[in-house]
């Protein structure tokens, strides 16, 4: 086989994006506004609390949903604009969703080569191109000459790598991946994380992954924390970073939160690359100055 003719990586942008769930009991706010750039070909973990909006910040990227408001680009494609045929291409050809849970991807009773197949057929026509074999694809995922296997036949590693090459069918620019290290032990999770970073490499795929394992987040070098259906923080190569949102605000992290509740004023200084807060005493501890002391330590931003 030639080499591959599946497109690079393509970037992700959000804007103030926002998705409201109308329910028979009310709205449910799930994001209030994300602001984030991932670039070609990056590799990205989104972790944050269970209900902060992962799923649904990846249902939006993968054209299962359309936001309620904000922008959201996939490439050249501008989500919020898309017609329902536009989104069902987007979903056939530009990008890939591995569900959780390996048997939510394969058929159980096909091989994997049969399974790849048959979500390369609708794709095929979508694309508009030549699509590698499901044989290259299963041996990019390290699971090379077991196409003609069923996942019954497979460890927990094996599925879900199987699961990320069924992912893989139509040659996706961004491959988008629900827990895929979840009901995995330390040696299936590092298949798994090899696997992505095979993948990332060979194709240039750009790869998001939702995940509760700070580990997999760590390894993958950036790890975005959603919180409360926002960017919260951000760590990349062990660093933790606040994040600027597109209305000027910053997440404080939950334990400066909980010393600075919210309603505390705090003063702004701002020179060259530094920001400072000098919280103000509240009315209460400056009764006491000793509390006033304590909470009057400038925090640093920067
Ligand atoms: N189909 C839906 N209808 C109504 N509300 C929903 C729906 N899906 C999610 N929500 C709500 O939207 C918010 C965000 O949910 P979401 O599933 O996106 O979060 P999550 O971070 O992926 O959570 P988890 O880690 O538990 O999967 C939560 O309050 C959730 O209850």
């Amino acid at each position: 086989m030639s080499a591959s003719t599946a497109p690079a990586g393509v970037a992700v942008t959000c804007n103030r994006l926002i998705h409201i769930y109308s329910t028979g009991t009310g709205d449910v706010v799930a994001l209030s506004g994300v602001d984030l750039e991932i670039a070609a070909g990056e590799m990205v973990a989104l972790v944050g609390p269970s209900g902060s909006g992962k799923s649904t910040l990846v249902a939006i990227l993968g054209g299962l949903l359309q936001p309620s408001a904000g922008r959201v680009h996939v490439g050249d494609h501008d989500l919020s604009r898309l017609s329902p045929s536009g989104l069902a291409a987007l979903r056939g050809a530009t990008v890939g969703t591995v569900l959780q849970g390996a048997e939510r991807n394969l058929l159980p009773y096909v091989s994997l080569s049969r399974n790849i197949w048959m979500a390369q057929r609708p794709a095929a026509r979508l694309a508009g191109r030549r699509l590698d074999p499901p044989e290259a694809i299963l041996d990019l995922v390290g699971l090379g000459g077991e196409g003609k296997r069923r996942l019954a036949d497979l460890t927990p590693g094996q599925r879900q790598r199987a699961a990320l090459a069924q992912g893989l069918a139509a040659g996706p620019g961004l491959l988008l991946v629900d827990e895929p290290t979840s009901q995995l032990d330390a040696s299936g999770r590092d298949e798994v994380l090899a696997a992505l970073a095979t993948i990332n490499a060979e194709r240039g795929t750009t790869v998001v992954v939702v995940t509760h394992d700070g580990e997999v987040g760590a390894r993958l070098g950036r790890a975005v924390t959603i919180r409360d259906g926002r960017v919260g923080a951000e760590g990349r190569d062990g660093r933790d970073f606040a994040v600027v949102a597109g209305d000027g605000t910053i997440q404080l992290p939950p334990e400066t939160l909980a010393a600075f509740p919210a309603g505390t004023l705090f003063e702004v200084d701002h020179s060259e690359g530094t920001v400072t807060l000098r919280a103000m005493p509240s009315p209460s501890s400056a009764r006491d100055d000793e509390a006033t002391t304590a909470s009057a330590e400038p925090g640093h931003i920067g």
